[in-house]
């Protein structure tokens, strides 16, 4: 499958989106959400609606649970900031509740095995990608990590894909970007390269097959 995408070669290098695409992580980033809305005196929001706010980093998410709703331009700035500093710091307490995708190792283990060169550009927090990636057993697979504060810019800008594919020393032609989400689809278009979605992950309660990625897959696997 990967071959047709690429006129019969393999790409290069993989960049993948992490939350939503190699880990299903909204029941642990819901239980901080809500645990910091209960420590703020608000009702909690629930796992169903964390789900359509995840995707633009924490310090959105934290607005969006802050203002109930996607929309978060009425959100107090100095709230927010308190807010972020409550959420990061019951996000670090753990991640127990986040689980592989299916597919997902397979398909790490055959792009290994095919020695395509392998990366994340997360809008996560830096400092959680790597800890995270290790608790689940994959962190060795990746030679480039970017999170959503490591560049002064988060996807949709295609500026992390710039970064890894420079750090790799591979063209934009032989680079694939596999995302679940509308801001993935739109910075591996602005950066000009191939875009797998998957449909198994969050895209703000849209289907993301909306946003036109270039392939849609129900797993990862399907691509070997
Ligand atoms: O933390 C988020 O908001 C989304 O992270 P992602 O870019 O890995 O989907
Ligand atoms: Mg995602």
């Amino acid at each position: 499958m990967l071959e047709q995408l690429f006129g019969g070669r393999l790409p290069k290098l993989v960049i993948f989106d992490l939350d939503g695409t190699l880990l299903d992580s909204v029941p642990d980033l819901a239980s901080a959400i809500d645990s910091m809305l209960l420590d703020l005196g608000r009702p909690a929001a629930g796992i169903e609606r964390v789900r359509d706010w995840v995707g633009n980093g924490s310090a959105v998410l934290v607005r969006r649970a802050l203002a109930g709703s996607i929309e978060y331009a009425s959100v107090d700035e100095q709230e927010a900031e308190l807010a972020h500093q409550v959420f990061l710091q019951a996000y670090s307490g753990g991640h127990a509740l986040t689980g592989v995708y299916p597919g997902v190792m397979a398909f790490l283990d055959a792009l290994k095995t095919r020695g395509i060169a392998m990366a994340v550009a997360t809008n996560k927090p830096e400092r959680f990608v790597a800890p995270l990636l290790e608790e689940k057993g994959m962190l060795g697979y990746f030679d480039w990590l970017v999170g959503g504060d490591t560049l002064p810019v988060q996807k949709p800008d295609p500026a992390a894909l710039h970064w890894i594919m420079q750090k790799a020393g591979v063209a934009v032609a032989d680079t694939l970007f596999i995302g679940d989400s509308r801001n993935d689809v739109l910075a591996g278009q602005a950066a000009g390269v191939k875009v797998v979605a998957v449909s198994y992950g969050y895209n703000h309660g849209r289907p993301v097959s909306l946003e036109n990625p270039d392939l849609l897959v129900d797993s990862l696997d399907v691509l070997i």
